[in-house]
């Protein structure tokens, strides 16, 4: 991806997963660098990934193309505002994967009318499996559009936004949604192995079966719906399973669980936007 250079603030879970996902699509690494306050962090990066770390997050922003914001929703403030003076001198493009932050109030903190793109991605971006939403200020330039665009593309799906508030109702699916299915397939993994399954034996037919069902999905002119009634034999097994979790409310459950997510988004963005 050509010779712009990239800065993450905050090296953590996130960082880690979008680093490794643009190392493995052929990013060079010595043009990412990282600032994270914690040693500790910084080596485990440089040596993981080879990539430039240190803990100054100003001098770290200095001729960097686009600097991505991946410190939690909390800490967002005091980051943009010490950053403000270099962001504006540097021309850089702001990308901020905060759950939560609005892009107006990172604007404010910035102290200037800088080009953001807000986005929510995933961790499956470390397997070059993730799914990210995007919503750009009216600031970015095409150019940079296409930057953030092809840093996101790079680790996954890229999906842009008309609304920025629909970046809550992402965070509440794919930003949140990798953790609903690890829930499953710990559920299923105990469940098998509570009929008798060694564990390990009923952790890889989980694992192997969600990557089966979400491949067959992708590639499938059909969608889940049927895909579902293929596997369900009438009077046979899968269908006393379905029946079992359609009595507990499954989805009602579901929806409850992303209405949840979806309103802590904001809420968060109430929150620490007032400040
Ligand atoms: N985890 C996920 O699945 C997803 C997370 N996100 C978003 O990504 C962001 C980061 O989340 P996640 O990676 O999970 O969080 P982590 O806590 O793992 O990473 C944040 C990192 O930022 C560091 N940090 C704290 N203060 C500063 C500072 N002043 N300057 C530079 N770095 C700092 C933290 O160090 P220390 O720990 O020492 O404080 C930590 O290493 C959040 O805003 C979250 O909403 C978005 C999509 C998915
Ligand atoms: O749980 C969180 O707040 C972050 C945002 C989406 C995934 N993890």
């Amino acid at each position: 991806m050509d010779n712009r250079t990239i800065t993450f603030i905050g090296g953590g879970n996130m960082a880690r997963s979008l680093i490794g996902g643009l190392i493995a699509d052929g990013f060079r690494a010595d043009a990412i660098r990282v600032s994270d306050p914690s040693e500790e962090q910084c080596r485990s990066l440089a040596q993981r990934f080879g990539v430039t770390t240190g803990q100054d997050n100003l001098a770290a922003i200095e001729g960097a193309n686009a600097v991505v914001l991946a410190v939690k929703p909390q800490v967002m403030r005091q980051v943009a505002s010490e950053l403000g003076e270099g962001l504006q001198r540097s021309g850089a493009v702001v990308i901020s994967i905060a759950a939560g932050i609005r892009e107006p109030d990172l604007r404010r903190w910035i102290g200037a009318e800088v080009p953001i793109v807000r986005t929510m991605p995933n961790t499956p971006s470390l397997v070059q499996t993730g799914a990210t939403g995007l919503f750009a200020n009216n600031l970015v330039s095409d150019q940079q559009r296409d930057l953030a665009e092809s840093l996101m593309r790079a680790v996954g799906l890229v999906q842009w936004l008309d609304t920025e508030a629909l970046l809550d109702a992402v965070t509440a699916v794919s930003g949140s949604g990798p953790a609903y299915f690890f829930l499953l397939m710990e559920a299923l993994e105990d469940a098998g192995s509570r009929v008798g399954l060694p564990r390990e034996t009923a952790r890889l037919l989980v694992l192997q079966t969600a990557l089966g069902a979400a491949k067959m999905a992708l590639e499938s002119e059909d969608d889940p719906h049927t895909l579902r009634r293929r596997v369900t034999s009438p009077g046979g097994t899968t269908e006393r399973a379905i029946n079992t979790l359609e009595d507990g409310d499954l989805r009602a459950l579901i929806e409850q669980a992303v209405r949840a997510a979806a309103e802590r988004a904001a809420e968060l963005g109430d929150e620490l936007g007032a400040q």
